[in-house]
């Protein structure tokens, strides 16, 4: 395993510590939440009792073959814990999400969870967000005026692309990757983009990480949290 990945699994598995019996746990999608479902699974074998629910199809299969039990959102009010992981983390907590296609989902998922834990190796973390280019979840009708729309505040767009084909996320819309270079105002920017009609939701998570956990490449961890 390369120092990267060690420094993801590392991460993942410090915030798998915050886990408890009883709770109802959100499942973050991508390379470094992967680590956390290895990990919860692992635990549920050694007698860990929690219920589950995922933030995309990915993250749900995986989860499923570990043999998590799931519980349905429309029985939960609250999820206890959610742990994900992130394409940008700045100064403030706030994150680029959305490099694996997952962001609305991410984003419910986030906003009704009691506790967030952003899960990262060294190189997500930046002074101001920006480097990487902005995922936004647009519906299919129009989606070139809402590319030129988007394309209105100063970036430059590109629909995200698999294989040839349109990526599809699991909510059936696309993904426009905006790249901005270094953003301001990243509150203002996200409250704008999601006003464009034809706009589900932006990668752009605004004071919603309760806690931040940093795997460097040299093996260390480094956990921060909100004070
Ligand atoms: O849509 C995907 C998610 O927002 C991921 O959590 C994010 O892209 C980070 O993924 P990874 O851990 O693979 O870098």
């Amino acid at each position: 395993m390369d120092a990267r990945t060690e420094a993801k699994r590392a991460a993942a598995e410090k915030a798998a510590e915050y886990v408890h019996d009883g709770m109802i746990v959100g499942l973050g999608t991508g390379s470094t939440a992967y680590w956390v479902i290895q990990k919860l699974g692992e635990r549920m074998k050694n007698g860990l009792k929690i219920k589950a629910v995922a933030t995309s199809n990915q993250s749900e299969l995986l989860a499923k073959e570990l043999e998590i039990p799931f519980v349905p959102l429309s029985e939960i009010g609250e999820i206890d814990l959610t742990i994900d992981g992130a394409d940008e983390v700045d100064d403030e907590w706030n994150l680029i999400k959305g490099g694996g296609g997952a962001l609305l989902r991410e984003k419910i998922i986030a906003t009704a969870s009691k506790e967030l834990i952003i899960i990262a190796d060294e190189s997500k973390v930046v002074k101001k967000l920006g480097q990487f280019p902005l995922p936004v979840e647009i519906v299919q009708f129009g989606y070139e005026l809402t590319l030129c729309k988007l394309a209105s505040y100063g970036c430059i767009t590109h629909l995200r692309m698999q294989e040839e084909e349109r990526f599809i996320t699991d909510n059936g819309n696309y993904i426009v990757d905006c790249a901005f270079g270094q953003i301001e105002r990243a509150s203002d920017l996200h409250a704008a983009l999601n006003m464009i009609p034809g706009v589900v939701e932006n990668g752009l998570f605004i004071n919603l990480a309760t806690k931040v956990i940093i795997g460097a490449n040299d093996g260390s961890i480094k956990e921060l949290d909100r004070n």
